[in-house]
C-alpha cells in the first residue's frame, strides 16, 4: 500500500491536476494507495506524522510525496521514526533542485513509474535545523542571507502564481533576484564547524548549509555534496564585489564559482552560524523567517530513498 501526500497548490495549482492524472494511472493498474491533499502551510508536517506512526522498522510505510521542493521539508519534518519510512517523491514544483541534485526524474510519470517499480534505494542524510526552540529536517538545503532574502520575497510575489501558469515560473525568481542584488547588504557571519574554532567572514552574501548539490533553481553551490556521505556542505560567498557576484553566480549554474575568490566550500557534520545582523533564513526554499542564527546537524538515521534504475 502507497501512502501519498499531495499538495495540490505546488506549481500554483497545476498540484492538484498532476495529482488526477496519476490517481487515473493507478487506478488502471489496480494499485492500491491512500492519499491525503494538503489544506494548508505546515499541513504535510502532521499528515507526514500521521502516516509514519503505521510504519515499523521490519515493516516500513511507503511515504510519496508529491509537490515541490518546499514539501519536502514539511514531510521530512513530520516522519516519526526515519527507518520506518521508504520516501519516494514526485515533482510538481518549479524548483525540481531535489530531483536535479538526486538524479530523479523531472517527469512526474516517469517518477511514478520508478516508484511503483521500487527497484533501487538508496539511503539520504537528512539535516536538522535547529533555529529558536524549533527543529525542522530539510532535504536539500538551509541559508541565510540572499539565497534566504530570494525565497521568501518570490513567496510574496503575487507574479509568481501567473508566470507559473506560463510555465515561466523561474523569471520571476530572476526578476527577485535582481532587486534583492541591488539592495541587499553583506554582513559579517561567523561559522562554527563541528564545534572547533569559529571562523568570521566580513561581508557575507549569503552562508548555505547543504545536503545536495544544487539549490536556487539549478544553482550547483556545492558541486561535491553528496546525501550519501554523512557530511553537510556549507557555501559562504563572502568580501566579493557587485560586479564581481555578476560574474560568480551564472558561474556557479555550471559549478565554476569555486576557483574564484571569496568563496569558501567548507565540510562538516554539524555546523553554526551567527549573523551581525538579522538575515532572512530558508528551509528548503521556504521561510524560516529572519533570524540571527541557527544550527544544523544529521540525523542519526538516514532515509531510503526510491530511486530509478540506473
Ligand atoms: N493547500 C495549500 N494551500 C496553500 N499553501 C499550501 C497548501 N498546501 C501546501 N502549501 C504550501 O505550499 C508551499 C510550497 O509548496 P511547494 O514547494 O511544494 O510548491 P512550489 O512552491 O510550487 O514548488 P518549488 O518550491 O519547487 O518552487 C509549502 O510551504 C506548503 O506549506
Amino acid at each position: 500500500m502507497y501512502s501519498f501526500i499531495v499538495n495540490p497548490n505546488s506549481r500554483s495549482g497545476e498540484g492538484r491536476n498532476v495529482w488526477n492524472r496519476l490517481r487515473s494511472i493507478m487506478e488502471s493498474q489496480g494499485i492500491s494507495y491512500q492519499y491525503f491533499l494538503t489544506e494548508y502551510v505546515g499541513h504535510a508536517t502532521v499528515l507526514a506524522q500521521r502516516i509514519s506512526a503505521a510504519g515499523t522498522p521490519e515493516d516500513p510505510v511507503t511515504l510519496v510525496t508529491v509537490g515541490g521542493d518546499g514539501t519536502i521539508y514539511e514531510v521530512l519534518t513530520g516522519i516519526i521514526d526515519l527507518s520506518s519510512v521508504v520516501f519516494g517523491f514526485i515533482p510538481v514544483g518549479s524548483g525540481n533542485d531535489f530531483c536535479r541534485s538526486m538524479g530523479l526524474p523531472f517527469d512526474s510519470f516517469e517518477a511514478l513509474r520508478s516508484i511503483l517499480e521500487n527497484r533501487r534505494t538508496i539511503f539520504m542524510d537528512v539535516p536538522v535545523l535547529h533555529l529558536g526552540s524549533h527543529s525542522y529536517r530539510f532535504g536539500i538545503s538551509a541559508g541565510m542571507g540572499y539565497d534566504a532574502a530570494i525565497c521568501q520575497e518570490v513567496l510574496i510575489t503575487p507574479g509568481k502564481k501567473f508566470l507559473n501558469r506560463l510555465h515561466m515560473g523561474k523569471l520571476i525568481y530572476l526578476m527577485v533576484a535582481l532587486k534583492q542584488f541591488l539592495f541587499l547588504t553583506p554582513s559579517p557571519v561567523t561559522i562554527t564547524l563541528d564545534r572547533n574554532k569559529p571562523q568570521t567572514f566580513s561581508r557575507t552574501w549569503f552562508a548555505a548549509v547543504m545536503n545536495q548539490k544544487y539549490e536556487g533553481g539549478g544553482f550547483k553551490f556545492c558541486p561535491n555534496a553528496s546525501p550519501e556521505d554523512g557530511l553537510l556542505d556549507v557555501i559562504v560567498i563572502e568580501g566579493i564585489s557587485k560586479l564581481k557576484m555578476l560574474f560568480c553566480l551564472p558561474s556557479a549554474l555550471w559549478g565554476k564559482h569555486t576557483r574564484i575568490r571569496g568563496v569558501h566550500i567548507l565540510q562538516c557534520r554539524n555546523v553554526h552560524i551567527t549573523s551581525a545582523h538579522s538575515l532572512p533564513v530558508h528551509k528548503d526554499g521556504e521561510s524560516g523567517g529572519i533570524q540571527r542564527e541557527f544550527s544544523v546537524t544529521i540525523e542519526k538515521k538516514p532515509l531510503k530513498i526510491i530511486m530509478p534504475v540506473l
